[in-house]
């Protein structure tokens, strides 16, 4: 029978997790059990939750202290009918995590999908094999920058901040997620313009740039604003999921007019995710439901920089991302305060099959984002090539410059 398993972390007053899981595996399905007419249980029986199983863990100083008194820390896990829901993400979440993510001290760790609920979700249009495809870019990790300092500059600006980041060699540019529709950088404006710049650029240089344009608006506007940027040639759509919610990403990845690549932002998302006793796991939320929901690309805060995440659950987000599965993989992005000295640790942590991707470690680079950008490519090639940037940066000027300026590591 089609179902999914949702992997809870409880830290319990009460202490007794089997008394919970069966509480939990039936008041978020058929209520109560054991006082209900044999009838109704024979006809309710395939609605009911099922308890997969409970796990004692080593007690938590740290929450006792917290919470004042002792906590029992365990995992349940629960087995819910498909059923009961129909084969999409408000409605899985909502049975799995609704009322119950605001009753006590539970998180939710994962959800393990049977295949046949699996082929209800698109995954990503294009994959990382797709976005290879696209770009060939082989064999190395790709490099983005980002727009900044846009807010309250015109076209003009931005032109000549796209043409200095895709002159350095990036792959992508990505607009920064906080820039929203506005008068003097119009959505269809900023699609015209990154085309015509980036065409420029690739007949100067052989290089070729994407720009993923960041959709915003209300909700309902977004499908038809997409399929215009389609019309006009948008490479790539970023995308805060997260302000709007996991299945608006889905309508995008799954429309079939919409046949770019979609990006998508963590922006919000630590609402969600970093308390070690309440919300989502990181990797369920920025891996594997973004995955299945449709993103191309996961941003997620990277283990170094100025919004750091644990390296674990860094490595775990990239795991959900690219292992094996029905969907295609998606690309990891691991971001925030990244600089060329780093790449060494990003590449060893995250492999080839990942973003490097700046913002302020590009523009901040002394001969400005054009030479912040060659200094990113230079220390991925001399990663691939087996040199340390020490050595590469006696002979790549850019690189000796940054590395002057920010360090390695
Ligand atoms: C937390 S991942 C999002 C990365 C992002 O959007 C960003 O603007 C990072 O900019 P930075 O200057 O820190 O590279
Ligand atoms: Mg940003």
């Amino acid at each position: 029978m089609s179902e999914v398993i949702a992997t809870y972390l409880v830290h319990d007053a009460k202490g007794n997790l089997e008394r919970k899981a069966e509480g939990i595996a039936l008041g978020l399905t058929v209520g109560s059990w054991t006082d209900l007419p044999k009838v109704d249980q024979d006809q309710l029986k395939k609605h009911k939750g099922r308890v997969v199983h409970v796990e004692y863990l080593p007690e938590d100083e740290k929450v006792n202290r917290y919470f004042g008194e002792k906590r029992t820390k365990g995992l349940i896990k629960i087995a819910y009918p498909s059923l009961n829901f129909s084969n999409d993400i408000p409605a899985i979440i909502t049975t799995v995590f609704g009322k119950l993510s605001l009753d006590g001290e539970i998180k939710l760790l994962d959800l393990q999908f049977s295949d046949e609920l699996k082929r209800s979700f698109p995954g990503p249009k294009f994959g990382i094999q797709g976005i290879r495809e696209k770009t060939g870019v082989w064999e190395r990790p790709f490099v983005m920058s980002i727009f900044k300092g846009v807010l309250g500059r015109d076209l003009a600006f931005l032109r000549d901040q796209l043409k200095e980041q895709a002159l350095g060699g990036v792959d992508f540019v990505k607009d920064d997620e906080i820039l929203f529709e506005n008068e003097l950088t119009p959505f269809e404006n900023r699609i015209i313009a990154g085309k015509e710049v980036l065409q420029n650029v690739y007949e100067q240089t052989g290089h070729r740039t994407l720009y993923a344009v960041n959709i915003t608006g209300r909700t309902y506007e977004l499908r038809d604003k997409a399929k215009r940027a389609v019309e006009l040639g948008a490479d790539m759509l970023l995308f805060n999921v997260f302000s709007y919610g996991l299945d608006c990403l889905q309508s995008l990845a799954e429309d079939k007019d919409i046949k770019i690549p979609i990006m998508a932002h963590p922006a919000f998302s630590g609402a969600l995710t970093p308390s070690p006793v309440y919300g989502v796991s990181y990797e369920l939320l920025l891996g594997k439901l973004l995955r299945y929901a449709g993103a191309d690309f996961s941003l997620f805060p990277s283990p170094y920089g100025s919004v750091a995440l644990k390296k674990e659950a860094t490595i775990k987000v990239a795991k959900e991302l690219t292992k094996e599965d029905l969907v295609k993989a998606s690309l990891p992005v691991p971001s925030a305060g990244i600089h060329p000295g780093l790449v060494p640790l990003l590449i060893n942590d995250f492999g080839q099959e990942s973003v490097i991707n700046a913002g302020g470690g590009v523009h901040g680079h002394p001969d400005g984002a054009a030479g912040g950008a060659k200094a990113f490519r230079q220390a991925v090639d001399a990663v691939l090539e087996g040199k340390t940037l020490g050595e590469a940066a006696a002979e790549k000027e850019e690189l000796q410059k940054a590395l002057q300026l920010w360090g390695e590591k």
